[in-house]
This record gives structure tokens, sequence and C-alpha cells, in this order.
């Protein structure tokens, strides 16, 4: 199949829809951006890749950390992680508080804020001081990219105007689910947030997903077919928040978006994607990027359905 074609088809047809959405500005250092870019980036297991847009363009990744740092707390912890933050969908925004009180500060799944902030907290019970160093130097592995680095005027952003994140880390602590200094894990999961990378960059990182867990690029394995297999469920079932059934309906893959506007998104046994548009829709996920990836699916029939 002409990807590169398909590409081309998809950046002329969501033009109209650029002008829809809106830029996150809840972290007021996210609404400076260019809100028109597109880019979108395929990479292949032998290297090959295709890009449209600015695909050299560096955004926040925001929630898309959270799959590395699941990928992360899962090698290390197994099934003993779910005693901490589960694996069902939550049904809610990815910032939402109430579920937490009834669900006695279990977060549903480690995609949400809440299920993020207690796996960084797992973290650092292992990393201690090295945490988001070991969080970076993973992400840089898996990129096999050396250049990548976070944003420390989004990091501040988020540590000023979090009051949300801080909400959730104090519920959750009264609950007994978070084990270290609430400075520490809100730190951790910030900068996590705040790191920057491109679409091209992105692809390549999430590649060991649609590899059973190993790295194609490399041979090197990342992590057990079977963890693979249950990260890319979880993307599946709570990468969208509370659109998730929209989007596998949508699109029909497993992806994982943050409020940066990028999306990752896998296709079992045959390539990564990720594409960027700042603009999100009512849910905090890319509107175009969301639309980007459903006409994908839809032309090259590479749902996983
Ligand atoms: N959905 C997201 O990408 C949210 C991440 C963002 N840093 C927040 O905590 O609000």
């Amino acid at each position: 199949m002409d990807y590169q074609a398909v590409l081309e088809e998809i950046e002329k047809e969501i033009k109209p829809l650029l002008n829809e959405g809106k830029v996150a500005s809840y972290i007021p250092a996210l609404a400076n951006v260019d809100d028109n870019k597109f880019a979108m980036s395929i990479m292949m297991f032998d290297g090959t890749s295709y890009n449209i847009g600015d695909t050299d363009f560096k955004f926040s990744i925001q929630s898309i950390s959270k799959l590395f740092t699941f990928t992360l707390a899962l090698n290390y912890y197994g099934k003993k992680l779910y005693d901490r933050v589960g694996h069902e969908p939550s049904g809610d925004p990815f910032n939402s508080l109430v579920q937490l009180e009834y669900e006695n500060g279990i977060p549903r799944n480690p995609f949400i804020n809440a299920g993020a902030i207690v796996t960084a907290d797992t973290l650092v019970s292992i990393y201690k001081d090295n945490t988001f160093k070991t969080i970076l130097n993973f992400i840089k592995e898996v990129c096999n990219d050396d250049s990548i680095n976070i944003n420390e005027e989004i990091f501040q952003s988020e540590l000023e105007h979090g009051f949300r994140n801080f909400a959730l880390i104090n519920m959750i602590r009264s609950y007994n689910n978070i084990h270290n200094k609430i400075d520490d894990v809100i730190q951790t999961y910030f900068k996590q947030c705040s790191i920057m990378m491109n679409t091209q960059q992105l692809s390549r990182a999430v590649l060991f997903l649609a590899n059973h867990g190993i790295n194609p690029l490399t041979n090197e394995e990342i992590i057990s077919s079977s963890k693979a297999k249950r990260i890319n469920s979880v993307m599946l079932t709570c990468g969208h928040y509370d659109a998730s059934g929209d989007f596998a309906y949508k699109v029909g893959l497993p992806g994982k978006s943050g409020v940066g506007g990028g999306i990752v998104a896998v296709v079992p046994q045959k390539m990564a994607i990720c594409v960027y548009s700042p603009k999100l829709n009512n849910y905090g996920n890319s509107l175009v990027g969301t639309k980007a990836l459903e006409l994908f699916t839809t032309k090259t029939n590479l749902s996983i359905f």
C-alpha cells in the first residue's frame, strides 16, 4: 500500500477541520502554540517511515507519557500493580475526582490523571530521586534518541496551575495510596508530561507495542509479549478517557492521547502511528488527530476489527 499517498489524502481531508476545537489553556504554557499545525508519522518495523506536515515539530507529550510509566511499573510490579491502580475504563474525564471517593482512592486505570499519579508514586518507591531520570532514559531508549528532554516552562506552568492534580494526589494520599512525598510524586508526574517529542520520535517510541513487546528496530525485548498485550488492551479501553469507546468505534486501534495535541496508535504486527494537532475536542483529545486516524483505518482497512 502507498502509505505516503494515504497521508497526503488525509492531510487534504482534515484541512477544513483545522479551525475546530480548542487548544488546552488550563495549563497556560500549553496555550502558546501555533494552533493550525498538523503532523502525522508512520513507522514501519524495518525503520521505513512515512511523514506528512511538520513532523519535526516538538510538542509536550502530556498524557502519552502515561504509556511509558505504565510500561515501567507493570514491568516491575506485574499483577501487584493492580492493587494500587485498576485496568477498567472510568467513563469519566481525565482529571475527574468523583470516582476516587467511592472507590477508596484506587484509580480505575493508569491513563486517567489519578491513575498516572499513583503509577508515578510506585516508580518513586523503586527509583527514589532518580525516578524522572529513569523515565526519561526509558523513553530515550525505546526511541533510540538521546536528545529528548523536557520543556521547563511547561513544567513550571503545570506546577503553578495544576490545582486539580494537587487535589487528586491529596485525596489519594488520604486513602494511603500514595507512599512517597507528595512533592516528589507530583513533580515526577508534571515532568513526564512536559517531555517534548515530535511525531517521528513518538511513532518510533511505541513500535515495541506493535511487536509483542520487542523493538523491531533493535530486536531488544522491552516488555514481555503478555504484558504488551495488556498495555494495548488498556490503551484501547482507557486511552482516551470518557471518549475511549468513541475512539475504538471510529478508529479501531489501541491509542493514547495527550492534551498537548498528540495521539499515538498501534497497528499490531505492522506499524506505529503518531498524529499531532493541538486543538482538542470536548474530551481533551486532539480533534483533528482523532479524525486523521479514523480516515487512516477507513482508507487502509487496518483497524484491529
Ligand atoms: N490528558 C492529559 O494529557 C493531562 C495531562 C496534564 N499534564 C494534566 O495533568 O492535566
